[in-house]
């Protein structure tokens, strides 16, 4: 049982796309809060075993789904009559989902509200999702398009461990009506304008916590992680305020909140994997045996190749780039970015 918080009366039909952990567990807040969820998993096996044992064990361990709420494979019935849809599936998917779903809106003649909640860049064009969305669905067959982003694991969600997190649009009464959809007592929604900080924040913290993780592998102590978290989140913010971002976003939720979560839980598939490769894994077999999105390597591709296209300095995000692509160890990427000349620390 939630309770109810002030001003949030508002309830929906919602589709959500994508049934991993992430997209599960918004699709259960948003059946918490009272809204009418209609959950597309493309996956036929998937969707039955969500329908009859209200469990998505490949995604979510140890949780069960209250049993009113449904998953269908079908994406046509998933957007019947929905006043919004949130795309919740990962980065590099999300231009070719968008392209079905906006012939099917079409068809329908509906115009929903857009939400997404997925934290990459596109790899290639080096578009923030939302910019992917904006291309792929035509005015006609929607509303505007924000993002939820900030520190918020799938699994102490499910826990309901107090998590607050951030919807950002370029139009604050879009933001606003979707804090009102998510908005509950375990889990609470701030807005924000600067959508440009917010996705960037998210998807670039991803790239960081690899190098966490790969540094708890390889035993290095506290001053380490909290030198790549700081210097992290500073780069990410050069990057970000160079195409216009608020400076100030960089200190909140969806900046340094979520590297802080993602660069220090064990529940983070980014700094698992990280863990694993500072153990010595092989970097593909990590990524077969996850099974699951670790967005920090494809958009350690297009950081390092926007930051390069712009002339914006990012020593961190092309270490751990190359240490990817095997191009050097972690030890000598340490070594190199310890050696750099000296600088000042802001500006
Ligand atoms: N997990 C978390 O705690 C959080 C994740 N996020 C972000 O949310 C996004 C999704 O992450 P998460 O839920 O963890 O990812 P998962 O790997 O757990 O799940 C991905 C989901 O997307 C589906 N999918 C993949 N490709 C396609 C496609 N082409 N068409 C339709 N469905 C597709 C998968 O389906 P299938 O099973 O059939 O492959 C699966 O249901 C990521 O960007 C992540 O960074 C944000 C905050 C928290
Ligand atoms: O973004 C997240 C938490 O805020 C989830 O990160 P992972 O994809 O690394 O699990």
């Amino acid at each position: 049982m939630i309770t109810k918080i002030k001003g949030v009366t508002m309830t929906e039909k919602i589709a959500v796309l994508g049934a991993g952990s992430w997209g599960s567990m918004l699709a259960y807040i948003l059946h918490q809060n009272g809204n009418d969820v209609h959950l597309y998993a493309r996956n036929p096996e998937q969707v039955k075993e969500f329908n009859t044992q209200h469990t998505n064990s490949h995604y979510l361990k140890d949780f069960t789904f209250p049993e009113s709420m449904k998953a269908t494979d079908s994406l046509k019935d998933a957007l019947d009559g929905v006043d919004d849809v949130l795309f919740i599936v990962p980065s590099q998917a999300t231009r070719s989902v968008a392209k079905v779903v906006n012939q099917i809106l079409a068809k329908k003649r509906i115009k929903p509200y857009i939400i997404h909640g997925s934290k990459g860049l596109e790899k290639g064009t080096f578009d923030r999702i939302s910019t992917v969305l904006e291309e792929e669905i035509n005015p006609e067959n929607r509303k505007t398009v924000s993002v939820i982003s900030g520190p918020s694991q799938a699994e102490g969600v499910a826990k309901h461990d107090p998590t607050l997190i951030t919807v950002a649009s370029e139009d604050m009464r879009s933001a606003e009506h979707f804090q009102k959809l998510f908005m509950n007592d375990y889990f609470r929604v701030y807005t924000n304008n600067d959508i440009i900080g917010v996705e960037f924040g998210g998807a670039l913290k991803n790239i960081i916590a690899l190098g966490a993780g790969t540094l708890y592998g390889l035993e290095y102590g506290d001053n380490a992680k909290a030198a790549l978290i700081t210097r992290g989140v500073a780069e990410i913010s050069r990057l970000g305020v160079s195409f216009g971002a608020n400076p100030l976003t960089f200190t909140g939720l969806s900046g340094m909140g979520d590297v802080i979560v993602t660069a220090t839980s064990k529940d983070s598939r980014n700094w698992r994997a990280g863990y694993q490769l500072g153990k010595g894994k092989k970097l593909d077999e990590i990524v077969s045996d996850m099974g699951m999105v670790i967005e920090g390597i494809a958009t350690s591709e297009a950081a390092y190749d926007l930051a390069k296209t712009r002339g914006v300095e990012m020593p961190i995000t092309n270490a751990i780039h190359s240490v990817l692509n095997n191009e050097e160890t972690v030890k000598d990427a340490i070594t190199k970015l310890m050696t750099r000349e000296g600088r000042s620390e802001i500006g």
